[in-house]
């Protein structure tokens, strides 16, 4: 959110702080780089489901990506019901639903069956427990391959870290099955925004597998390419997608999360209180441990988008997908620590160079906030849910959900 549209959105009918701001047009623009993508390279793109499922904007989304992924049997039925793929849509608009998960208890398989165009299992043990109920249904079979290679800065996040349990690697057992198996999924990126990187890793993976690659249908190169990077090069992921793709004779899926939303979601909260303890410190309506779970997570803090200051004017820090908390000098007593109102102690949003302090009642939009924050929102402290606002391509402001105490009551017992 800018700080024009920060200013609109407290003028038009808001619900109270704390609440995510989703841009419908943001969104789309990241689509259609998606969609250019496709298109030069013949990949199609589904999207993961783990890192954005705010269903409410689907219809802004799906127009530009082939379906959705999962990770469980909840998200697998969310995008059978909510993106395109179900009895209602015409064929041609028909879009894909991919199941996967990490591994599926054996009650879930037949309704999981009943809404995946594909099931991925993430291991032969798996693969063996349930390929025939799929091959009852004709639904097709692929296997999670782990190729111990990965371009990920995170070892929380790194699928190829020591003793992964995400995928098999041994190249003789994965041959072994390939008659029960019609593709593989290999995710082994993330935020990976170095073409080069990706090609390479790609290299080994070919290098490595390219027989089993040759006898199959379809390969998923899974999420974490940070493709909508202004600067990246597009055209040359496409044509390096397109080759590997006519190399092997297989349609390439991939799954991008992040860069489906990247910059495109707020959250917006109040400064409830100020103190001073050697730095100016600011508590906010919200909590990052509840609302920004990935940031604690990952040692990351929240950029700011806008800050209004109630009576003054709107100061600009800048857009979200560019704004970024300061490296912060730990000396520097004018810097300002924005806290998050629960008891965690560490319950920190970023510490920031601000143009002036802040005040009480002034408000601060928070960007970033679309990507594994809704996904993973929670109620620790009793903290306010954020409401979800969307803000529709026409500009016109939807207040989609709030959340009070009785969800609250309800999700506990
Ligand atoms: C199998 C798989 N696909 C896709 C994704 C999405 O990754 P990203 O949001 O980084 O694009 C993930 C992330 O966990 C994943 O594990
Ligand atoms: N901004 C910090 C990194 C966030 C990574 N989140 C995504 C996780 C990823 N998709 C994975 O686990 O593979």
């Amino acid at each position: 959110m800018n700080a024009k549209n920060l200013e609109n959105s407290i003028n038009a009918a808001l619900p109270p702080t704390p609440y995510y701001v989703l841009d419908e047009a943001a969104i789309v623009a990241n689509m259609k780089i998606i969609a250019r993508l496709c298109e030069l390279s013949g990949a199609k793109a589904l999207l993961a489901l783990k890192c954005f499922a705010t269903w409410g904007v689907f219809d802004v989304m799906q127009p530009y990506l082939h379906g959705t992924t999962s990770s469980s049997l909840n998200e697998v039925r969310l995008g059978y019901e909510t993106f395109g793929n179900n009895d209602d849509a015409s064929s041609s608009d028909k879009k894909e639903t991919h199941a996967y998960s990490v591994a599926y208890s054996a009650d879930e398989i037949p309704e999981v069956l009943n809404y995946a165009d594909k099931i991925i299992f993430n291991s032969i043990s798996q693969l063996n427990a349930f390929k025939a109920q799929a091959a009852a249904q004709n639904i097709p079979v692929g296997l999670r391959l782990n190729p111990k290679t990965s371009n990920s800065s995170f070892l929380i996040a790194d699928p190829a870290r020591p003793f992964s349990r995400l995928g098999e690697h041994d190249k003789e057992k994965i041959a072994a099955v390939l008659s029960d198996i019609t593709g593989v999924m290999i995710h082994n990126n993330c935020e990976n925004d170095s073409f080069e990187a990706f090609s390479e890793s790609l290299a080994d993976i070919e290098s490595r597998f390219g027989d089993i690659l040759a006898q199959l249908e379809w390969v998923s190169l899974g999420g974490g390419i940070h493709f909508i990077a202004p600067d990246y090069p597009l055209e040359k992921l496409a044509d390096r997608l397109k080759v590997f793709s006519e190399t092997y004779g297989v349609q390439v899926y991939l799954e991008p999360g992040e860069a489906s939303i990247h910059g495109a979601g707020t959250l917006v909260t109040t400064v409830l209180d100020t103190m001073h303890n050697q730095k100016n410190l600011a508590v906010v309506d919200a909590s990052i441990e509840a609302h920004m779970l990935d940031l604690l997570i990952y040692r990351e803090s929240a950029p700011i988008a806008a800050i209004n200051h109630t009576a003054a004017d709107i100061a600009p820090i800048g857009n979200p997908a560019e704004a970024a908390p300061s490296k912060a000098n730990a000396e520097s007593a004018d810097h300002t620590i924005i806290y998050g109102r629960s008891c965690l102690a560490g319950d920190i949003f970023g510490e920031y160079a601000l143009p002036s302090n802040l005040q009480i009642g002034d408000q601060i939009a928070f960007g970033n906030a679309a990507g594994y924050t809704m996904v993973k929102k929670n109620w620790f402290n009793g903290v306010n849910m954020p409401a979800i606002v969307i803000r529709r391509l026409d500009g016109s402001i939807d207040i989609q959900r709030e959340f009070d105490y009785q969800d609250y009551k309800a999700s506990l017992s």
